[in-house]
Formats: C-alpha cells, structure tokens, sequence
C-alpha cells in the first residue's frame, strides 16, 4: 500500500444563497443549496518528518505569497506538531465564491486523518477553519443553513450540467458581505423532488442570490459574465455562486455546459461539465 493519501477537492457552487439573519459577533445567517462540480483542486499528502507545503497547478501563482494557506491551518487544527509532506495542485481560481480554499481545507483534514491515523471530530474542526468547510468536508449537495456549519440532506438532484465562469477578478467575501444593502430573506422551502433540470431552475428562479447586486457594484464586469451565460444556448438560469466573482449556467446535460463554456471569451476562467452526485 502506497503511504501518499491524495484527496479530491472540488468546487462548491452555491446554486441559491439568500441571508437570513446576523448574529452578533457580524457573522451572517444564511440558506443556501450547495452542489459540488466535477472540477477541483488536488491534496496529497507522504509521510514527513516535519509539516511542509509544496504548490503547483495552473492557479497556484495566486497563492505563492499566501502567508498561511489554509490547508496548512487545516493540518495544524488537526494534529499540532506532527509532520508531513503536502502539495496542493491548484486548478480553482483564489476567492472567485467556489470555496477552493475551504475544499482544499477539508480535502487535508480527511488526507491527513489517513495519513496520521488519528481519529477527530472533522465537521467541528472544519466549523473552526471556516464557514464553508463543514459543506466541502460533506462534499455532497446540501443545505447550508446557520453560517454555513448547519446542513441537511436536500432531495436528489436532477441529471444536469454546470457551466462556471469568472471575470479573472477577485472578490473578497467580507467586502461583498459588507456592501450588501437591504432586510433579510425568508429561508426557502424545498419541494419532494425536482423532476428534471428545468424544474430545478425554475425552482430557484425567484430563491436569487443575495450577494449578487453587492458583488456586482464592487466588481461590475459580474454583470457581463452573467449576461454572456444567460445568452449561451440551452441556459436554464445564470446566477452568481457564494460572494463571486464566478457565476455559473444550469444546463439539461453536461455536454451542453462544456459547449457553453468554450464560446465565452477565452480571457475569462471558464468550465462546463458535470455535476458530483
Ligand atoms: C458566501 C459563502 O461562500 C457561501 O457559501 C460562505 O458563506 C463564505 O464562506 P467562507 O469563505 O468559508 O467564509 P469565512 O472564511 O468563514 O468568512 C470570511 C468572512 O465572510 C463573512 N461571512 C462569512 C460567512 C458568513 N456566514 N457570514 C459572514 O458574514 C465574514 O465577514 C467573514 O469574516
Ligand atoms: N488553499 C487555498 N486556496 C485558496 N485560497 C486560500 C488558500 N489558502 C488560503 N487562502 C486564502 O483564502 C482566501 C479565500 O479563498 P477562496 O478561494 O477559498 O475564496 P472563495 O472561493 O471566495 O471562497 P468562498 O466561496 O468560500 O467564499 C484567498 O484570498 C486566500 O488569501
């Protein structure tokens, strides 16, 4: 058996996100659909005497000078002062709204719980680390409710296709969070099932994201990336994902995504596929 642990750390698309509330240390309460996209980041990890991290991947420039990447603050959570020989490969965009930096977190607390044998209460430790890791810990769709530490199980998800796209803009999640203007949003009801991926959209039509407008005043090229998804042929519904600036296209088939991400503007980041079961 080879001692190398390598986990999968896809992308989170939050395919509605409406605030619900703040508490009082300015946290916001949310409730979101969170669904995991066949595109990610890759950590591996061997055994070493000492804690290291290797980058690599067509989007790792962004975190070279990162001071204190958080699958390092991951493997610290989980076991202070023990060693190892990590590398991330780095293919989701930095603070684009997919959660790269919190699947990479929760890909080295399940890697590294492999790796050192130990056995710990990862959802907690992920709670710790931040609001989106508890969801890409789970890496299945759920519910996201609280500030992102409380999920439920939400009905199977229909056959359908994920477009993402993002301006090569970053956004940074407290500023979205603190240019939004507004009350709160009631929590969304969700129906039995969704019979395809028309009803799914059309289900989350009016459930909105409610960082979108926040997102598009700080970074207004948003609104041109969801303008140019809407358009594509066979787009169910165009939305922004998280705190942008990615948005992201609902299709019938996986195919029709890939297709409508090679005709947007090879400057933008941009994929199409599937979606993880
Ligand atoms: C917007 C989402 O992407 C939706 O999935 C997440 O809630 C953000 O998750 P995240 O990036 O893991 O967020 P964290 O790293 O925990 O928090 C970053 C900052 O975002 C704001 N924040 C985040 C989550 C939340 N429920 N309320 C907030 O107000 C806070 O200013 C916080 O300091
Ligand atoms: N492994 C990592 N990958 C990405 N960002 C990291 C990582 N480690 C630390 N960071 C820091 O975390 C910040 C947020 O990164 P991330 O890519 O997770 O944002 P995001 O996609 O907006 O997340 P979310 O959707 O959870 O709000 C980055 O600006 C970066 O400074």
């Amino acid at each position: 058996m080879s001692l190398l642990q390598s986990g999968f750390a896809p992308a989170k698309v939050n395919l509605f996100l409406r605030v619900t509330g703040r508490r009082a240390d300015g946290y916001h309460l949310l409730d979101s659909l969170a669904v995991f996209a066949s595109i990610g980041d890759r950590v591996s990890a061997a055994p070493a005497a000492a804690l290291r991290l290797t980058l690599g991947g067509p989007e790792a420039a962004a975190l070279t000078a990162e001071p204190d990447n958080l699958v390092l603050r991951a493997a610290r959570a989980l076991g202070a002062g023990r060693g190892a020989a990590l590398h991330l490969d780095k293919h989701l965009p930095v603070a684009s709204g997919i959660g790269g930096g919190s699947a990479d977190a929760a890909a080295a607390l399940r890697v590294l719980a492999g790796l050192w044998g130990v056995s710990a209460d990862l959802p907690a430790l992920a709670a710790g680390l931040g609001a989106d890791v508890p969801v890409c810990l789970a890496g299945r769709p759920a519910r996201m409710q609280g500030v992102g530490e409380v999920l439920s199980p939400v009905p199977p998800l229909p056959p359908c296709g994920l477009l993402l796209a993002n301006p090569r803009l970053p956004l940074a999640t407290p500023a979205v969070f603190r240019a939004r203007q507004g009350g709160f949003s009631a929590p969304a009801e969700l129906p039995a099932a969704w019979a395809d991926a028309a009803a799914l959209a059309e289900w989350l039509g009016p459930l909105g994201n409610d960082l979108q407008e926040a997102a598009i005043t700080l970074c207004p090229p948003v609104a041109e990336v969801l303008a140019a998804i809407e358009a594509q042929p066979g787009c169910l519904l165009a939305r922004m994902s998280g705190s942008g600036a990615t948005c992201f296209g609902l299709f019938a088939t996986p195919a029709q995504a890939e297709a409508a991400a090679a005709a947007l503007p090879a400057e933008w980041w941009r994929w199409g596929g599937g979606v993880l079961g």
